[in-house]
């Protein structure tokens, strides 16, 4: 699924992110809802204290990526490369902690490729690597990855942008609808959420919200 920078960006709009311990309902019923409020890309992440193993962890991740294709939505696996390529997901997303980039792009090919990076060094690594996209964050101040590096606000979005680097951005950590709009305007081409989602009574409504958030300001753009 080798994807340009312009459907990369599309792509990267409201990103959902997800893993058995990040929701209180059941998985499927929350990425289901999720779907149906316009979520445009989903990342299967089990990860943290209580996450799956093995078996169930690749049983739950075929439920996912099945209704994530019945809607078109590209599945994308965080950290566990094998498993992507077991299921033939479509992407995956390593942070700095994990193989490297140009590792990881020869074992997936032209699947999707994202990179949680940090500074504009690990930046300037990830693109000439290969990334499709980077992750920057944590944005806001968030409870839902403990080992959450400090808290950035919109400050090394703003350093990537005034570098003119142009390689599709999403931001990630605490970020709502009421505080999404401020990143796209800072020149993020999208909005990555777990408990936002995850974890609000009505993950369809919560999903709408953000998109809609998201969309006023790129059609003011
Ligand atoms: C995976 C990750 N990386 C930086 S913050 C974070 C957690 C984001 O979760 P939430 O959207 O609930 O703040
Ligand atoms: C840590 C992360 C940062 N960004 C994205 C998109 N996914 C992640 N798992
Ligand atoms: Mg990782």
């Amino acid at each position: 699924m080798a994807v340009n920078p312009q459907a990369m960006k599309n792509l990267l709009k409201v990103y959902f992110i997800m893993g058995s311990t990040n929701c209180h309902q059941n998985p499927e019923k929350v990425l289901q809802a999720a779907i149906q409020g316009g979520v445009t890309l989903f990342q299967f992440r089990e990860k943290g204290a209580g996450c799956l193993h093995g078996k169930e962890k690749e049983s739950l991740a075929k439920k996912l990526q099945a209704i994530c294709k019945e809607s078109r939505i590209p599945f994308i696996v965080n950290d566990d490369i094998e498993l992507a390529l077991k299921i033939n997901a479509d992407g995956v997303h390593i942070g700095q902690d994990d193989e490297t980039a140009d590792t990881v792009r020869r074992k997936i090919g032209s699947k999707i490729l994202g990179v949680s990076v940090h500074s504009m060094k690990e930046a300037e690594t990830a693109i000439r690597q290969g990334a499709d996209y980077l992750g920057i964050g944590p944005i806001y101040p968030t409870s839902t990855k403990a080992d959450a590096k400090a808290v950035q606000g919109l400050s090394f979005l703003t350093e990537l942008r005034s570098a003119d680097i142009k390689i599709p951005i999403v931001g990630i950590g605490g970020i709502t609808f009421e505080n999404a709009s401020p990143l796209i305007e800072a020149g993020a081409d999208g909005v990555s959420v777990i408990s936002a989602i995850s974890q609000a009574d009505s993950p369809e409504k919560a999903a709408e919200k953000l998109y809609d958030a998201v969309n006023k300001i790129m059609r003011n753009a």
